[in-house]
Parts: structure tokens; C-alpha cells; sequence
């Protein structure tokens, strides 16, 4: 796992031989020891090099030991012995130098890194700290504001940066390890005092405490909830204000916290569950490893309204270039301004060239004829789209991949208007679609394996973090939205208020609760879906209202405020006001409370408190329910695949890991009693009643997530 061998007659290189990305596993961190001690132990030994093998130095503590049982030995001493050698060490760093990566390179007398490394303290992005001195080492060699800023964030920096920071003592484009041979051997037999970091003062700071208040409560505000990033800012002030030995016991403090916690826990679980989402499979058990992608140079979009633009945005920075159409001229020529401003920005902001060259514009659907892949994202209207899907299909040379974006018309019926329903899947975006991560790619019963294959490995392309999902009513995502948002309703009701139930949502970690993200997504849109579903009926002053529509419970409440003509932020008024059309701030509005007294009424309803608890009872667990049914019925394949989708792509707070791992951690024994209760009291509320999916995991005895799929697999309907 790490291996001595003698290079240039007097330097031993140490490599670390943990394929893919060298992780300090127990046989790692073993290795290093042992190859360290044989190193210095020999008197041939002049200096040593530590490397990676395969192009990467070492991405850190191995995530996967993380648990109560950690054997081998521990990082925290192993690179302490390190820093104490006397002779050089030096760090020749490619690839990734991230977490425990970094820390060991940081106790190292020298840092090389090669211009195409990325550089890291990534740790709080799995609810933990740089546990390995990073907190007290980093300060001490870059400063307190960049430690700060880097530990807080995880964020990982280019070489260039590092060698601004003073983090990498020189970047080379050469071999790594050859220039760090080469630099090992000009500093052998040099004083390494000044080189041993732990032995530097923290540099001064004045207003320290201002420095660190200011911090603490942008963190706090930032990562609403979070306890890790607290951590790091309390660790970094020790480094600032405690002699390292005292430090570094503060820093083991505040980690051994962080280490059990359930945030840690669902924050890695968020981590292998991002990668896990990539194997995805198909009910008829084709799978990423059994698919090819088909290569997509050219791709067209179809239709420049916001997604349409916000992905040929995303499809241009990917380097893929693009037809963008748009029949209507005065939209195309916005659409054109929009996206190059777009690209502009995002290019001074990464600091890369815009790629406006990748595009054409065009008012011509017959300027797709020759592209490898359509993406269809005119408005959301079933005919419209069926008679785009036929015209595609005529214009589009043979295989051209036929994708649609649509969040929750029905697949299958658009392939069924072109030739060759195999290559149609759904490639659902998320507004912004240029910035948001999540894709959902839908198949549909005739969807093939290939074009499933080339839709994920495209959207991986665009940064995208895509989930392969069936295809049923509003996908996997909006359809577990639905009862999420009916329940808010029926809160309403009951005796909440939108700002109540708000407020318990955001509590929970939500950026915006049900009512302020309806407001900002416009509340026409799922009105104009109720009436099509010959739900939403005008109600008017005097109108009878009915709470029963087909026999389950109904709030007409989202209809009556649509009939005033409030859809939200872009006519100013919605569950709040906002000042003007498209303002942004929401202010409680008194018209709204009126409307509730007058609304429960008519109805004779009496209001009742309502707490914080049964805001989330009901508005979680409803959608936990309907994720399940969802699992249960084969549209979504795992329980990491849902919990992706709700992180990436709905705001559910990260450090929670997702509903069905928070449902897991909750208890599923609990969820099944709270919704057993509910339901009992509203029989005419079918998403409050459980799924067979959920007796049957407490059954058997509720097991953890990673488990699931044993059950799942046993009582799937297959699609
Ligand atoms: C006791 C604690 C003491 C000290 C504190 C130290 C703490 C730490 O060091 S925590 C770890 C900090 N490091 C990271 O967070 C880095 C995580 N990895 C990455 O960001 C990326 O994997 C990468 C940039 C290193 C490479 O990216 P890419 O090339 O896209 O590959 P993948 O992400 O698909 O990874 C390949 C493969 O490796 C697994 N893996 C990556 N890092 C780790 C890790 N630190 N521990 C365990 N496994 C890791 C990853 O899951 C992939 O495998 P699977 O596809 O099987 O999931």
C-alpha cells in the first residue's frame, strides 16, 4: 500500500499504492509508517520524496473506514513523525491533494505540485474538520482569512492559487516526481527548522475577534443547521490564539464531536451515494455497465424560454456545441443576448474563455437535421410537444437522440409520435439549468439502454449529477413534491399560517419553505396542471367550495389565490407580497390571513394550533411516503437515487442526507406510526397512508439504506 524504493543514489521515494485514488487506509497509513521509518533509518537515505501512484497523491482519509471501529494506525501521529524527521521530506503532488492528503503533505518540509493538481480541505463537506493538523498547520503557513475561507468551504484550489498562498512551494508542468527528485536533492543536508510549519507562529491578525465573529456568522447563515463548519471556524481561532500542542488537542476535540455525529454520517453517505447514482440500472436490467454511450459532438436545443436557454448555456461550457432554435425572432434574439451575457459572466468568474463560438441560432427547426442529440424544451403543452416529436423525427438524421424536458408530460406518448421510440428519453433539468446539478434522465417503456447510456454520460459532461428514473407522473421529484405541497394546503386549513409552516420547514434546513419556493416558481403552473386534471374549479366570492374531488380530500386554496390573479414573486403578490412584480423579498400579507378566517368560515372550520412538529410530520413523511411507493413500484432504483434528486435538486438540507436516509434515521418504525396516525384521522388523504414498502422495511426490523434494495428488489412491480 505505500512502497521505498532509492532514486538518484541518496533520495527514498515513498509511493502510495491505494488505486484509484490512494486513500489513507489502514494498510496505507501502515505502509507509509513503516517505509518512513526504513527511510530514515538508513543512512543512504538523504532525503525522501512521498508520491501517489498513478498520477494522484492522495485523496485523503479513506471514508469508508470512518465508523467506531477505525483500526491501524492513526493519521495524527504517522505525519507528525514526518514533520519531526531530519531529513528533507518532500511532497510531489499530482492529481488531488485532498483531507488527509493535504495534511500529510502539509507536515512535509516541501511541496511541488504539478500545475494540474487540486489542492483541499474538503473535510466539512463530510460534517467533519481537517482532523490531521490541517486546522492548526494551514493557518500557520497561509494565514488565518484563506484558512478561513478554504477549511469552511472544502472548496479545491488550482496550483496556481496554491502557489499564491504560499500553500505549494513550486508548480511545475514537468514530471512531478522527477522535479521532486531534483529539488530533493538541492536541499539535502539543509537546516529543516524553518521548514517544520507546526513550529511557526499563527501570522498576526488584528481585530481577531472581529475577524472571527464576522465569520461564524456568515457560516452560520450559510450553512443554516450545520454543525461542521462551526467546528472548522473554532478550530482555526485555536490555531490563532493557542500554542500548536494545545491546538491540535482542541482540533481532536471538536473532530472526536464531529466524528459520531448524524450529520457526518448522512453528509458520507451523500458522498458515495453522488457516485453510486452513476450505476444506474433499467427494470429490464440493462445497466451502466452493460450500455454504450453514443458520442454527442453537435446537440440542438429546441425552444429558448429560460430552460431552453439555461441549457445551451450548460451544453456550450461543457464544450459541446449547440443549434440553438427558436421559431419566434424576437425571443431568439433575446435568447442570443441572454446566453452570451451568461457565458460571459460565468467565463470572468471561472476565469476560462466564453464558448459563444460553440453556438448557432437559428428560427429553423430544419437547422437540426444533422445533430447527435435534440433537446426538446418548448412550453410545457402535450400537443405542442406531440407535434414537435413529429417533426423531429422526420427532420433529425437516422439516431439522432430525441430528448425531452419536459417535468411531467407523460414519455412514452411522445415517443409514440416518432419513428423510433428507442432513442427518446427525458432529460429533465432544473431552473437554472445551467447552474442546478440535478438531471433526472427519463426512460420510457421503450427507452434504450444506449440512449439512457448517452443522455447520463452527456449530462455528466455538463457538470451534471444525473439520475436514470422511470417514467410516472412528475418523475421521481414533482411527483414526491405533490403530497409535500398538499399537506401545506390542508395545514392551511387547519388553523397554520404559510409563515408558520415556512418557518418549520426552514428550521429543518430547507432554503425556502413550500409556500416562499411556490411563490418564486410561480403558482400558475401547477394550477394550470389542476385544471387540466379537471381538479381546480372556479370558486369566486359567493361559490360553493367543495374539499372533496374524487373522492379524496382537496384545498381549493392554491386555485382561489390563481383566481386573483396571485401567481407568485412575478405578479408581486402570491402566499406573500412582494412589493412589485418580480420583487424578491417576501413580507407576510395581511390580504392573505384574511382570505384564511373568511375561507375556514364559510366552510365552518375552526383553526387550531398547529406546531412545528406536525409541519414536519405531515409535509415530510407524506413525501417520504410517496418516495417509497415510488421505490416500491421500480421507478427509482435505490433509495440513494431519490435522496440525490431531493439534495441536488429540491433544497432538502445536505446534512440530512436525503429523505430516505433522514426517514432511516428518524426511525421507520416511527414514520410508519406517525403516518398510521395521521391517516386514520384523514382516510380521504391517500398519500398519508403507508406504503407496502414501508411495513415491510419495519418488518424486517427496519434495516439501514444500504440495505434496502434486498426488499425492494423482492416486492417491485416492475415497470
Ligand atoms: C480519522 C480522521 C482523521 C483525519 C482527517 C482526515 C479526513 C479526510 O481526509 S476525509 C477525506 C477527504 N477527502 C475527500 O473528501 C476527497 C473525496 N474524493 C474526491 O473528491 C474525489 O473522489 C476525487 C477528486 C479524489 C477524484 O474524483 P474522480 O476522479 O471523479 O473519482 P471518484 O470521485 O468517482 O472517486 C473514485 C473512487 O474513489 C472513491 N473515493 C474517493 N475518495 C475517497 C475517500 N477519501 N475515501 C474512500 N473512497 C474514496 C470514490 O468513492 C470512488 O469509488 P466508488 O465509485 O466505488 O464510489
Amino acid at each position: 500500500m505505500a512502497q521505498l524504493s532509492y532514486v538518484s543514489g541518496s533520495v527514498g521515494l515513498i509511493t502510495l499504492q491505494n488505486p484509484p485514488v490512494n486513500v489513507l487506509s489502514a494498510a496505507t497509513r501502515q505502509g507509509i509508517m513503516e517505509s518512513m521509518k526504513k527511510a530514515l533509518n538508513d543512512p543512504k537515505v538523504k532525503s525522501v520524496v512521498i508520491c501517489g501512484q498513478n498520477g494522484v497523491f492522495c485523496a485523503g482519509a479513506d471514508i469508508k473506514e470512518f465508523g467506531p471501529n477505525i483500526s491501524g494506525p492513526s493519521i495524527v501521529p504517522l505525519i507528525y513523525d514526518i514533520e519531526v524527521a531530519n531529513k528533507p521530506v518532500v511532497a510531489a503532488i499530482e492529481g488531488s491533494a485532498l483531507g488527509g492528503g493535504l495534511e500529510l503533505a502539509l507536515t512535509c518540509h516541501y511541496r511541488i505540485a504539478h500545475s494540474k493538481t487540486r489542492l483541499g480541505l474538503p473535510e466539512v463537506t463530510l460534517g467533519l474538520l481537517p482532523g490531521a493538523g490541517g486546522t492548526q498547520l494551514l493557518p500557520r503557513l497561509i494565514g488565518i482569512p484563506a484558512s478561513l475561507e478554504l477549511i469552511t468551504t472544502g472548496r479545491h484550489i488550482t496550483a496556481a492559487e496554491a502557489l499564491q498562498l504560499g500553500l505549494v512551494d513550486h508548480v511545475t508542468q514537468s514530471d512531478t516526481v522527477d522535479s521532486a527528485v531534483k529539488f530533493a536533492l538541492s536541499v539535502e543536508g539543509e537546516p529543516l527548522d524553518s521548514r517544520r510549519i507546526s513550529k511557526r507562529p499563527c501570522p498576526h491578525l488584528p481585530d481577531l475577534d472581529a475577524v472571527f465573529e464576522a465569520v461564524m456568522q456568515k457560516v452560520r447563515q450559510k450553512f443554516y443547521g450545520a454543525i461542521a463548519p462551526i467546528a472548522c471556524v473554532q478550530a482555526v481561532r485555536a490555531a490563532a490564539t493557542l500554542p500548536f500542542s494545545e491546538g491540535m488537542k482542541r482540533e481532536q476535540q471538536l473532530m472526536s464531536t464531529l466524528f459520531t455525529s448524524g450529520q457526518a454520517r448522512a453528509l458520507q453517505y451523500s458522498f458515495f451515494a453522488q457516485r453510486a447514482v452513476g450505476r444506474w440500472s433499467m427494470p429490464s436490467g440493462a445497466s451502466w455497465n452493460t450500455s454504450k454511450a453514443r458520442p454527442v459532438h453537435r446537440a440542438a436545443v429546441l425552444g429558448l424560454g429560460t430552460m431552453g436557454r439555461g441549457i445551451t448555456v450548460a451544453l456550450a461550457q461543457a464544450g459541446v456545441s449547440v443549434v440553438a432554435v427558436e421559431i419566434q425572432e424576437k425571443q431568439l434574439n433575446e435568447a442570443r443576448e441572454h446566453v452570451y451575457a451568461t457565458l460571459e459572466r460565468g467565463a470572468q468568474q471561472s476565469g476560462v474563455s466564453p464558448s459563444c463560438a460553440n453556438i448557432t441560432y437559428s428560427h429553423d427547426i430544419q437547422a437540426v437535421a444533422d445533430v447527435d442529440l435534440v433537446i426538446e424544451a418548448v412550453l410545457e403543452d402535450l400537443s405542442l410537444k406531440e407535434k414537435v416529436f413529429q417533426q423531429l423525427s422526420a427532420i433529425c438524421k437516422p439516431g439522432t437522440l430525441l430528448c425531452s424536458n419536459t417535468s411531467s408530460l407523460d414519455l412514452n406518448c411522445l415517443a409514440s409520435q416518432t419513428k423510433n421510440p428507442e432513442l427518446v428519453v427525458g432529460m429533465h433539468f432544473f431552473a437554472p439549468a445551467h447552474v442546478m446539478k440535478l438531471l433526472e434522465v427519463v426512460y420510457g417503456s421503450k427507452s434504450s439502454p444506449e440512449a439512457v447510456a448517452t443522455a447520463m454520460q452527456l449530462g455528466k459532461k455538463m457538470g451534471k449529477i444525473s439520475v436514470a428514473v422511470g417514467n410516472c407522473r412528475g418523475f421521481v421529484g414533482n411527483r414526491m413534491l405533490k403530497p409535500y405541497i398538499e399537506q401545506s394546503y390542508f395545514l392551511l386549513e387547519e388553523g397554520a399560517t404559510p409563515e408558520l409552516v415556512d418557518k418549520a420547514l426552514e428550521e429543518f434546513g430547507f432554503p425556502m419553505g413550500v409556500f416562499r419556493m411556490s411563490d418564486l416558481s410561480g403558482l400558475d403552473v401547477g394550477w394550470r396542471v389542476r385544471k387540466e386534471d379537471g381538479l381546480a374549479e372556479p370558486v369566486g366570492t359567493s361559490g360553493q367550495i367543495t374539499r372533496l374531488r374524487g373522492g379524496r380530500r382537496y384545498s381549493p386554496l392554491g386555485d382561489i389565490l390563481c383566481e386573483h390573479g396571485r401567481f407568485g414573486q412575478k405578479t408581486g403578490l402570491g402566499w406573500y407580497q412582494y412589493g412589485r412584480p418580480g420583487g424578491r423579498v417576501a413580507k407576510s400579507d395581511p390580504w392573505v390571513f384574511n382570505l384564511l378566517e373568511e375561507y375556514r368560515a364559510r366552510l365552518g372550520l375552526t383553526a387550531r394550533p398547529i406546531d412545528q412538529q406536525e409541519v414536519l410530520e405531515r409535509c415530510l413523511y407524506s413525501l417520504i411516503n410517496e418516495g417509497l411507493c415510488i421505490l416500491e413500484e421500480g421507478f427509482a432504483s435505490s433509495p440513494e437515487d431519490i435522496d440525490v434528486i431531493y439534495v441536488f435538486g429540491y433544497g432538502w438540507p445536505k446534512h440530512r442526507g436525503g429523505p430516505m436516509f433522514y426517514a432511516s434515521m428518524v426511525g421507520l418504525a416511527t414514520v410508519l406510526e406517525r403516518l398510521d396516525h395521521y391517516y386514520r384521522s384523514n382516510p380521504d388523504v391517500p398519500s398519508l397512508k403507508p406504503c407496502k414498502l414501508l411495513r415491510q422495511l419495519v418488518a424486517s426490523g427496519s434495516p439501514p439504506v444500504h440495505k434496502w434494495k434486498e426488499i425492494t428488489k423482492k416486492i417491485q412491480n416492475r415497470l
